[in-house]
């Protein structure tokens, strides 16, 4: 096991100088648009609320529509508008009249490789107003005060590095290989991000999951990497799980858990786990981060496009307030995405919620009320002297 030090730059770099945020937002499919709509009246809220920043949004209809009328999800020259932005607000893609291999490859991935979103940052805790479904078995009301987690999702290689293919297509003999991919550079740039988050939080104690006995070449380079990278993070305490055996650990002791760092497929199972444990995958958030800040990073729901509920104003869109908030945060406004969060959690807490939750509102009532709760906690709190 050698030393390695591909990647000097910092985790982290830090956040844009200019106070006028320019945003591109790509709704695209399904409940997306409906969310991000929301989402974004949120953000004109807050703005005009705090004075002290402003956004500026470009619309990009890229979208399974303009799929099936041009051929393509991102025309020519797109990800170079991207590249244009502070940052990118995300929907979801995904659409009955295309298959979902080429929806997610020709969208959503095909923005978050090239522009090397690499860490995928999904907290989860439960908000004041929602009842953790844990939360009917006995003697769990204590432990699920306290699950209050953050994923750490590798984004750019593992099992959805596309690497792979088909051969002798529809015959009996037809094989079909989908190779997961593991470099030094793609996990040492994670497990760094990973341990800084760690490190970020009050606990510091970071859960390493692996798959290594079953997995075992890709898996074993990531654990070596793993316990090279940890020597620089003594100050955070690091356990390592079997991803297998997570899934119950957060479910039966949700409270051991604080940082979680684990693959691209795992990490994306285990969070929509976490969601629905935190009361709902309408509630939970995503960042995709080039924490570099070479590129944008793009910010969405963890949902997608729930054709089931689309069209019909049911949607949550607390899961997308809640990215908007980390959105906002990324960007440099924490004192603004503490304050949308305590607008969606006040709203919660009135039962104003989706049914999901169990409640009786809609995407439009509950996005009235927090943009409301955003003014109110406004005037509260005298934010809109600052700045500027
Ligand atoms: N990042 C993205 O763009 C993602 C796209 N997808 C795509 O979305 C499509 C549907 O995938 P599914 O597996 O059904 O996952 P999904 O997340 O769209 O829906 C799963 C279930 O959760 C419900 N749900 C999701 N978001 C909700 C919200 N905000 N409020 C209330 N209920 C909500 C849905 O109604 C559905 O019953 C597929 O094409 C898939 O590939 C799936 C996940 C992420
Ligand atoms: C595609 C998907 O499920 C996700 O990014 O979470
Ligand atoms: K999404
Ligand atoms: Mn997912």
């Amino acid at each position: 096991m050698g030393s390695i030090s591909v990647d000097q730059h910092p985790p982290v770099a830090p956040p844009p100088s200019t106070t006028k945020y320019t945003i591109a937002s790509i709704p695209a499919d399904g409940i997306g648009p409906e969310v991000i709509s929301s989402g974004i009246r949120a953000l004109e809220t807050l703005a005009s609320t705090f004075s002290g920043f402003s956004f500026t949004f470009t619309h990009f209809d890229w979208s399974s529509d303009t799929y099936l009328e041009t051929g393509k999800y991102i025309p020519d020259g797109g990800l170079d508008e991207l590249r244009k932005h502070h940052a990118i607000l995300f929907g979801a893609v995904g659409d009955l009249r295309v298959p979902d291999h080429i929806s997610l490859w020709g969208l959503r991935l095909a923005i978050c490789q090239p522009l090397q979103q690499y860490a995928n940052v999904r907290p989860t805790r439960i908000l004041k107003g929602v009842t953790s479904p844990l939360s009917s078995c006995q003697g769990s009301e204590a432990a699920t005060k306290k699950l209050d987690w953050v994923i750490v999702r590798e984004n750019s290689e593992g099992e959805y590095a596309g690497q792979g293919g088909r051969s002798h297509v529809g015959q009996p003999w037809e094989i079909a290989t989908e190779v997961s991919v593991f470099t030094r550079h793609g996990v040492e740039r994670l497990m760094r991000f990973a341990y800084e988050t760690a490190r970020s939080r009050p606990r510091k104690k970071l859960t390493f999951v692996t798959k290594s006995n079953a997995q075992r070449n890709g898996m074993v380079l990531w654990d070596e990497v793993q316990k090279i990278v940890a020597r620089d993070y003594p100050d955070v305490e690091t356990d390592k799980m079997l991803v297998d055996a997570m899934t119950c650990r957060m479910t039966l002791q949700p409270e051991t858990v604080d940082t979680v760092v684990a693959t691209n497929l795992h990490a994306d199972i285990l969070s929509d786990l976490a969601a629905a444990l935190a009361g709902s995958i309408g509630i939970a958030p995503t960042s995709n981060l080039d924490p570099t800040r070479r590129n944008p990073s793009m910010f969405e729901p963890i949902h997608g496009s729930a054709w089931d509920i689309a069209g019909k104003g049911v949607a949550n869109p607390v899961g997308t307030f809640w990215t908007c908030a980390e959105m906002v945060r990324w960007l440099g406004q924490p004192e603004a995405a503490d304050l949308l969060m305590d607008a969606v959690e006040n709203v919660l807490d009135q039962n104003i919620k989706t049914r999901d939750l169990g409640g009786t509102a809609g995407t439009d009532e509950v996005t009235d009320k927090v943009c409301e709760e955003i003014q109110r906690l406004g005037r509260e709190r005298g934010v809109g002297a600052k700045g500027k």
